[in-house]
């Protein structure tokens, strides 16, 4: 069966400290309190990028043309003990906007050095891929999730270190 898709965009900027990523505090619901990117669910029929370029205004108040964004990630999650949370991501990235990022009813925004981004305030298969894919690398991966529905414990990427097959039973 197809998994609920979800798009997610890293806006960068460049400031006198170098490069910069926009990450957000979530306020409440699913990870709250982590720091994730723009994102959310995609709308029934809703095409990835389309999805991302509403996420991102609701999430930061920011208008980006569909052009600006660059598709570097496909992401799958798999959670075995909590199958309702599993979903496919589609990720961008953006380096051209209009407006300015504000603090939203979802987001609380905060700017980090590309290169020094705080991992470990993240979901943490950020740990994994996030790093390439905001060098411009393209990344398809699948992470499958433990019973703390936290930790990436698998993934058919060989560059994590991460066993390659879920440890067994946590497929149910
Ligand atoms: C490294 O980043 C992430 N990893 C994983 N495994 N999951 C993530 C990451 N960033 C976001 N997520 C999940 C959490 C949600 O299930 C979706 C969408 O995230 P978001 O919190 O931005 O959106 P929601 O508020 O749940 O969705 P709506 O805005 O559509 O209500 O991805």
């Amino acid at each position: 069966m197809a998994l609920p898709q979800v798009c997610v965009t890293y806006l960068l900027r460049e400031s006198s400290r170098g490069t910069q990523v926009l990450l957000g505090r979530k306020k409440y619901g699913l990870g709250e309190g982590k720091l994730v990117g723009l994102g959310g669910k995609l709308h029934p029929g809703e095409h990835p990028r389309y999805a991302a370029i509403r996420e991102i205004e609701e999430e930061s108040s920011v208008f980006v043309d569909p052009k600006a964004l660059q598709h570097t990630g496909l992401l799958t999650y798999i959670f075995p003990t909590k199958p309702s949370w599993s979903q496919e991501s589609w990720v961008y990235l953006c380096r051209d906007w209009i407006g300015h990022p504000i603090e939203t009813e979802e987001l609380v925004p905060e700017w980090h050095p590309l290169d020094d981004a705080p991992l470990a305030r993240m979901w943490s298969d950020a740990q994994y891929w996030l790093p390439r894919a905001l060098q411009g690398n393209f990344i398809r991966a699948s992470y499958i999730f433990g019973h703390d529905l936290d930790t990436a414990v698998a993934s058919d990427d060989p560059s994590t270190g991460l066993p390659s097959v879920p440890p067994q039973g946590t497929l149910g």
